[in-house]
């Protein structure tokens, strides 16, 4: 049978870490446009480009004024005002807002990476669909990492031998996943991605390579690279 392939997009956060003066009210950065258009509609679009996604699911704050007219005339795609307190909150609603089978996979990517390259997406559902096992894109750390003391100074310098920044897309079947993260909700566990809620439950999700091309639009600085990049 026919497992069906649905992409999740959490964009229901207010990216108060991109804006220049954190106490005015300014469009959430998933609305602010690059080269023309809105960064959510370039995240929708990098998922649309591989056929095996089945449907995109974009969840927005339940008040959201801005999804239909940024999504308008994309294929295959839906929002929903399901978004939550949190990322986790967020996905889990979605999840299941979508009402999958415990069995159909469900990729879930930040509406804050608009640059995810094909070549990376690809990369991520061959490697899941091959081993029948979740996965997500990430990047081997480059830099030497330091721990701080809590303070400006070094407490020691930590080993990146097996570091790596975990990026999104990350793809698992939806049960487990929806599982995993209501019981990480349960316990008040900090979940910043579905990795985090699957290795709480035990799993080990595989490390694919990612691209420096899909980096999160987090700071102000960063809508000038990424404008450049797409
Ligand atoms: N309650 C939340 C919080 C975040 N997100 C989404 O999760 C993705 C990654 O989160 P992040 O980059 O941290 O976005 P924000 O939470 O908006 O940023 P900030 O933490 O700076 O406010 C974004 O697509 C964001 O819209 C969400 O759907 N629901
Ligand atoms: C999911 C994620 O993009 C992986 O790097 C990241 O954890 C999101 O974190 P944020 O705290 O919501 O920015």
């Amino acid at each position: 049978m026919h497992k069906k392939l649905i992409a999740i997009v959490p964009a229901a956060g207010v990216g108060a870490r991109a804006q220049d003066d954190p106490s005015s009210a300014i469009l959430p950065k998933q609305y602010r446009l690059l080269k023309g258009q809105p960064m959510l509609r370039w995240a929708v679009q990098a998922l649309l480009a591989d056929s095996r996604i089945d449907e995109v699911r974009v969840a927005v704050a339940p008040d959201d004024p801005w999804a239909a007219q940024a999504l308008a005339g994309l294929p295959r795609t839906f929002w929903r005002p399901c978004g939550g307190p949190t990322r986790a909150d967020t996905v889990a609603a979605a999840l299941r807002d979508a009402g999958l089978d415990a069995d159909d996979w469900v990729l879930v990517h930040d509406a804050a990476r608009p640059g995810l390259p094909a070549s990376a997406l690809a990369r991520l559902i061959d490697l899941c669909l091959e081993k029948s096992a979740g996965g997500l894109l990430a990047q081997p750390v480059a830099d030497t990492v330091k721990r701080s003391a809590g303070d400006d100074t070094v407490a020691c310098s930590v080993s990146r031998s097996q570091l790596w920044l975990a990026q999104t897309p990350q793809m698992f079947p939806a049960g487990a996943l929806l599982q995993a993260l209501e019981a990480a909700a349960g316990i008040a566990a900090d979940i910043t991605d579905e990795a985090s809620a699957m290795e709480l439950a035990g799993h080990a999700p595989h490390l694919v390579a990612g691209s420096a091309r899909n980096f999160k639009v987090t700071w102000p600085e960063d809508f000038d690279l990424m404008d450049r990049w797409l």
